[in-house]
C-alpha cells in the first residue's frame, strides 16, 4: 500500500466520522425543536408560544405568520423531491443529504417560533373540565402518534441517522421497503393524522391558532399528493393497490375505489 493510499484512507475515515457527528448534531437540533414545538402549539413551558400576547395589528401579524408557514412548507416540500435531491447531491455528499434536510427544516421551525406573531381573538373556549381533559388527551395522542409513526416507518432513517451510520461503517445505503405496520393498515398517513390532532385539539381556539391549524392542514393535504406520487414511482403497483384499498386519513371511511 502506498503512502498516498494510506493517507487517503485516513482522510476518508475522518470524513465519515465528521459526517456521522454532523448527522448526530442535526438529529439533536431536530429533537429539541420537536419538543419545543409541543410547548409552542400547546402553550406550555416555552417562553414564546402560539398564543402569546399580540404586539402588532392583526393584518401585519397574519401576513408574517402566513409567510413563516409558507417558507417552512416550501423548504420542506421542495427539498424532499427526488429531482431536487438529484441536483443538490452534486454539492452535498449523499450520506448527509437527509441530515441537512432535517437541519434546514428545524431552522425554518426555529425561525417560525422566534418570529411568530399572535393575533388573539377567540373562536371557541371549552371550560368544562371533562371537555378540557378530552381535548388535552387528543392533543397528547396526536404528538404520540407522530412519534410512534416515525418509528414504524424508520425513525432513524427519516431523521438522517441511519444514512450517516451506514456511511460510517462503509456500507451502502438501502431504500426503505414499503410497509404497512399497525396504523398504516387503517390509514395511509397516520403521522399526518397525528399532526391534525396535535394542531386542532385545543380547549381555546384563538384566531392565531386557527390560522396555524388551517394553513398546516392545507399544507398536509398538498404534501400528501407529492409524497404519494413519489411512493407510486418508488413502489409501483404495490403502493397503487394500497392507495385503492386503504383510506388516506380517516379510518373505516368508505373508500370509493374499493368497490371497483
Ligand atoms: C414524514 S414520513 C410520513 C409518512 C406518512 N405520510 C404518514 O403520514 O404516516 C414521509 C416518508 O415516509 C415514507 N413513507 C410513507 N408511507 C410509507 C409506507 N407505507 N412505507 C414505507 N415508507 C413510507 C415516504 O416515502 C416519505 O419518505
Amino acid at each position: 500500500m502506498t503512502v498516498q493510499t494510506l493517507s487517503f484512507t485516513r482522510k476518508d475515515k475522518i470524513a465519515r466520522l465528521a459526517a456521522f457527528l454532523y448527522g448526530l448534531v442535526c438529529y439533536v437540533i431536530f429533537f429539541v425543536t420537536f419538543l419545543y414545538a409541543c410547548g409552542f402549539v400547546g402553550n406550555f413551558v416555552v417562553p414564546r408560544s402560539i398564543d402569546s400576547a399580540p404586539v402588532m395589528s392583526w393584518s401585519k401579524a397574519l401576513l408574517i405568520d402566513a409567510a413563516l408557514l409558507g417558507i417552512f412548507g416550501i423548504q420542506h416540500s421542495v427539498m424532499a423531491r427526488q429531482g431536487f435531491k438529484n441536483w443538490w447531491t452534486k454539492f452535498v455528499p449523499k450520506p448527509i443529504e437527509r441530515s441537512t434536510y432535517v437541519l434546514f427544516s428545524s431552522l425554518c421551525l426555529i425561525a417560525l417560533f422566534y418570529l411568530w406573531q399572535p393575533i388573539g381573538g377567540t373562536i371557541w373556549n371549552v371550560t368544562n373540565s371533562t371537555g378540557v381533559a378530552i381535548l388535552y388527551a387528543l392533543f397528547a395522542s396526536g404528538w404520540l402518534l407522530v412519534l410512534v409513526s416515525t418509528f414504524l416507518i424508520n425513525h432513524f432513517d427519516l431523521f438522517g441517522l441511519r444514512q450517516v451510520w451506514l456511511n460510517l461503517q462503509g456500507k451502502e445505503y438501502t431504500q426503505l421497503k414499503f410497509a404497512t405496520p399497525g396504523p398504516y393498515r387503517y390509514v395511509r398517513h397516520p403521522l399526518y393524522v397525528g399532526w391534525l390532532f396535535a394542531f386542532w385539539s385545543t380547549p381555546t381556539m384563538t384566531i392565531t391558532h386557527l390560522v396555524f391549524a388551517v394553513i398546516t392542514t392545507a399544507y398536509i393535504l398538498v404534501a400528501i399528493q407529492f409524497e404519494e406520487r413519489d411512493l407510486v414511482d418508488m413502489h409501483g403497483k404495490t403502493y397503487a393497490d394500497y392507495r385503492r384499498q386503504v383510506p388516506m386519513l380517516f379510518p373505516f371511511t368508505h373508500h370509493r375505489q374499493r368497490e371497483q
